[in-house]
């Protein structure tokens, strides 16, 4: 993407400041040191909050769960849920698509998606092409990232609900910036998607009601702002390590999968293959295996949410590394409200000890701005 010759607004450069300082604030140098006050640790946990009392009629019932979500959402931003009802085939569908994605599609099919083509960044991403920690890139310890990827948005076609025919781009622009191998080259691909797509934004619509009983809000509060959502997925691979080693505090890594960030936008929805690797900094600044718990999915909130918030919700960094000689892939969905819907800080984060700390902004423009501040020519 090329620089662009105008001022950035200020959310570009709130967006990008605010992004960078937070990582410096929370990373020594790229390696975790251990914590010098053992004593004195802070809850930090992840813990699998089994969300089938979600679906029951009975308001209690729901409120029980939306009240385990407040309590990860306010301390570590992170858990894993069961009791989703999205079938395993569908999960075990979009693990093989990416499987089939990354290892037999022609290096040319692949480079006529290239990401560098969509001003939206959809598309296919090689390992090289960008850096979530944007420090990464000139850092003079810098490794590589070895993550590879296939990254689309919401489209009607892959809502079940069909839409309410609204759906912006994350600019404002009308239709959708998707692109896709052409069928005779990857059978079955789109197919695919959307039966894993339809099904996790779903999960996500249900989620978020959740997310608003946990903010003490009525449970529909947040349903108009995602009939055209914002919602980009991605297909990540993770090559096996070249040098398999544990995790081991305060050792500086010389292979990493995907750099230390936040996510974007309000919520992240990841489904992981069985090789571990995500790994999430604690507030003593030392890195924690986060092993993906079997049929599960791990729920982040991320910096839209937390922005939303006022901070009450936290975004945790988090990285990943392969550290087995098993491939990795993962399915990461970040799940926004729609794109052209302006925000303000929710009245009930507003105390006097925390007063609103952000402007209002307009959802989309806060993501694309953060996606751009991760390509290395952006
Ligand atoms: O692959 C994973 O497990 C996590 C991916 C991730 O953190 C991201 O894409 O933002
Ligand atoms: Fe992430």
């Amino acid at each position: 993407m090329a620089a662009a010759a105008v001022e950035p607004s200020s959310t570009q450069t709130e967006a990008r400041q605010a992004a960078q300082a937070y990582l410096n604030s929370r990373l020594t140098n790229g390696t975790s040191t251990p914590s010098t006050n053992p004593g004195q640790k802070s809850p930090f946990t992840i813990p699998v909050i089994d969300i089938s009392p979600s679906f029951s009629p009975n308001l209690a019932d729901r409120k029980a769960v939306a009240a385990q979500i407040h309590a990860a959402c306010s301390t570590s931003g992170f858990f894993q849920i069961t009791g989703h009802n999205i079938p395993s085939s569908t999960r075990q569908g979009i693990l093989d698509l990416a499987k089939r994605f990354f290892h037999t599609l022609p290096r040319e099919k692949k480079d006529a998606l290239h990401v560098r083509h969509s001003k939206y960044f959809r598309g296919w991403e090689p390992a090289e092409y960008t850096y979530v920690n944007p420090a990464d890139w000139t850092g003079e310890q810098a490794a590589p990232e070895t993550k590879e990827g296939f990254n689309w948005g919401y489209e009607e076609g892959l809502d079940a609900t069909g839409g309410d025919g609204a759906y912006v781009e994350l600019d404002g622009g009308k239709g959708n910036g998707n692109v896709w191998p052409r069928e005779e080259d990857l059978p079955g691909f789109y197919a695919t998607v959307r039966e894993y797509y339809a099904e996790v934004l779903g999960l996500a619509r249900h989620l978020f009601r959740l997310f608003a009983l946990a903010l003490g809000l009525e449970e529909g509060a947040f349903d108009g702002m995602v009939t055209h959502p914002g919602g980009i997925a991605r297909l990540l691979y993770y090559p096996p390590s070249k040098d398999p080693r544990p995790l081991e505090a305060g050792r500086k890594d010389d292979e990493i999968g995907l750099g230390a960030h936040t996510d974007y936008e309000c919520f992240t929805i990841l489904l992981c293959s069985s090789a571990p690797g995500l790994e999430i900094l604690s507030p003593e600044d030392e890195w924690v295996e986060a092993k993906a718990v079997e049929g599960g999915f791990v729920v982040n909130v991320a910096d839209f949410l937390m922005r939303w918030t006022n901070g009450v919700y936290k975004s945790t960094v988090h990285r990943v590394v392969n550290r087995t000689r098993e491939e990795r892939y993962s399915v990461p969905f970040f799940f926004s409200i729609n794109y052209d819907q302006m925000v303000e800080t929710l009245p009930s984060c507003i105390t006097p000890g925390n007063p609103s700390r952000y402007p209002p902004v307009r959802a989309g423009e806060y993501v694309l701005e953060r996606l751009k501040a991760t390509a290395k020519d952006g």
